[in-house]
């Protein structure tokens, strides 16, 4: 199996990324036009930011698209002054057989907001010759006075029907028999993120199996939907003790972190308020602690301990 599959099907033209349509539409207008502003692309991890601003950096600039476009990694170690100074070298130049030259930076709001304000000059400064597209997943995080300067694009989370599409297709293309219910097992992980679908299945994929729901599992460390689901209906019938077996035996047996723990709460959770089964009052009370758990252990406290203080919230 040869390299990574999310760079062997990583769209390479507009019309072949999956979801965000009214994108694509606005875009496609800027390759028409032959000219575009500074863009903004926010939106979560693996939706099709650094995709569709090289698909797009490549319609726009033609055959001359290599000499034309600089990408470059905001959050480089290196700092911002090497940022500036690749910039600015690059900037000097002028455009190669194309009315002007595209700079991409990812991860811009990695960046300090003096860093931020010193990429703002450099954006007043070459106006004339180059359009910049910056990547963003928090929009704001960046100083405004680069947000007015840029036209915004709001990347969606993948709906889960175009994740399986994709995902279908990409298994037909490389001769793995699938299962629905195993495409869907990884949509669920995914939440949304196209990457990490891709390496979801090319992981399960390298075990030599089909895709089916237990052989997805077997490569996720996560834990299943069904036992999230037990641990949760345990907590909430009173039954604290059993709740708080199955948490450990997930955590310490699968190797579920506690992150992702409180994350599958809060999706168990969120879909019994969908599907009715939980009083919206319930859920109020219960999506405050979720917020507090999820918090305290991204700030670093120890999961086992803030998990099992949020079990006690259910009862
Ligand atoms: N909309 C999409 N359509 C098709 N494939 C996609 C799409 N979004 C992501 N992918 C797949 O996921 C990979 C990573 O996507 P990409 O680098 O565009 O994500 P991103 O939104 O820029 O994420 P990050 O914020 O982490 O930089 C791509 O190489 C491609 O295989």
């Amino acid at each position: 199996m040869s390299g990574p599959w999310v760079e062997k099907y990583r769209p390479q033209e507009l019309k072949d990324i999956v979801g965000q349509k009214q994108i694509i539409n606005r875009l496609e207008k800027y390759v028409g036009e032959e000219s575009m502003p500074n863009l903004m692309f926010t939106g979560p991890a693996g939706v099709g930011k650094t995709t569709t601003a090289l698909a797009l950096v490549k319609a726009i600039l033609g055959d001359y698209w290599r000499q034309n476009f600089l990408e470059l990694n905001a959050s480089d170690a290196r700092g911002i002054e090497t940022v500036r100074n690749n910039i600015k070298q690059f900037c000097r130049l002028k455009p190669v057989g194309a009315p002007f030259r595209i700079i991409f930076l990812d991860e811009v709001d990695n960046m300090t907001k003096d860093a931020q304000h010193a990429l703002r000059r450099e954006m007043e400064m070459y106006t004339k010759t180059a359009s910049f597209i910056l990547s963003c997943n928090y929009s704001s995080k960046i100083i405004d006075p680069i947000q007015s300067r840029c036209a915004i694009f709001r990347f969606a989370p993948i709906k889960g029907e175009d994740i399986v599409e994709r995902l279908k297709y990409i298994c037909e293309e490389e001769g793995f028999a699938y299962e629905e219910s195993g495409l869907e097992t990884i949509v669920y992980y995914a939440e949304g993120d196209m990457r990490k679908a891709i390496n979801i299945l090319q992981a399960t994929a390298s075990e030599g199996e089909d895709i089916n729901e237990s052989s997805v599992y077997d490569v996720v460390s996560k834990a299943k939907p069904q036992d999230i689901s037990k641990i949760v209906t345990s907590a909430l019938t009173g039954d604290f003790m059993g709740a708080r077996d199955l948490l450990r035996d997930s955590m310490v047996l699968q190797g579920t972190s506690g992150e992702d723990m409180v994350a599958q709460i809060y999706q168990d959770v969120s879909r019994r308020v969908v599907d009715g089964k939980m009083e919206a009052d319930i859920y109020i009370d219960l999506i405050e602690a979720i917020a507090d758990c999820d918090f305290r252990i991204r700030e670093g406290a120890n999961p086992r301990i803030q998990l099992e203080a949020l079990l006690t919230k259910f009862l």
